[in-house]
């Protein structure tokens, strides 16, 4: 049975979470206790911006691209639907004519990759440009995965990143849906509003519409 209510899709931010191999670790600390301030505790937070569940602006791979809070956020709150293309290796517009995407604004692929917030995935599947393509075909405004990249892990050219900014299609990474069933949700899944961002966790949740 699928849960009711708002679901959390978002890696929880542990110190054990992975990282992007050599990117900033996520760190959460208590940097003035409440013995030291007399009043109240203070965490810190450390982080890169794309560890966890977390957008990509598009100057995080075009230096002349949006930064965080240049973006709608309309973009991150309303209708999505989860389609589960874990039987494929490479997810192409072939694939995806298999779905019904008529009027859909957000896409949440689940993929093959188990959601282990801890390990960094050896393997991706493999988004094809022609995807992206397709998708912008259908007016899809955002993209949501559940592995760390869109693009393969040791990409330079980041190839599927440019083809959905070029079809105006915004990218939001390391969703968990391994427990949600294919079908239509409401969204939201907000940036934080870092001037000059290049992305930003978020917290992901789903409610079955
Ligand atoms: N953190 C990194 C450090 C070095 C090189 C890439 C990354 C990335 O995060 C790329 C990933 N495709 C991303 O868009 O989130
Ligand atoms: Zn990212
Ligand atoms: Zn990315």
């Amino acid at each position: 049975m699928m849960k009711k209510g708002w679901i959390d899709i978002s890696q929880p931010l542990t110190n054990a979470i992975a990282h992007w191999p050599g990117d900033t670790p996520f760190s959460y600390e208590t940097a003035f206790t409440k013995e030291q301030t007399g009043s109240v505790n203070i965490g810190r937070i450390t982080t890169s911006l794309h560890t966890g569940t977390h957008v990509d602006a598009p100057f995080h791979f075009n230096d002349e691209g949006e930064k965080i809070l240049d973006l709608d956020i309309e973009l991150y709150i309303g209708p999505a639907c989860v389609i589960d293309v874990s039987a494929y290796e490479t997810v192409d517009s072939e694939v995806l004519k298999g779905f019904d995407l008529e009027g859909v604004e957000r896409v949440l692929l689940r993929t093959s990759v188990p959601n282990h917030s801890e390990v960094f995935p050896n393997q991706i599947p493999e988004l094809t440009v022609d995807m992206a393509d397709y998708l912008g075909s259908k007016g899809v405004r955002l993209l949501g995965v559940d592995v760390p990249s869109v693009d393969a892990l040791d990409s330079k050219e980041m190839e599927t990143h440019h083809a959905l900014y070029r079809n105006g299609i915004h990218i939001l990474e390391n969703i968990m849906l391994d427990e949600i069933e294919e079908g239509n949700y409401e969204l939201i899944a907000l940036p934080l509003p870092i001037k000059d961002g290049d992305g930003s966790p978020v917290r992901a949740v789903i409610r079955p519409i």
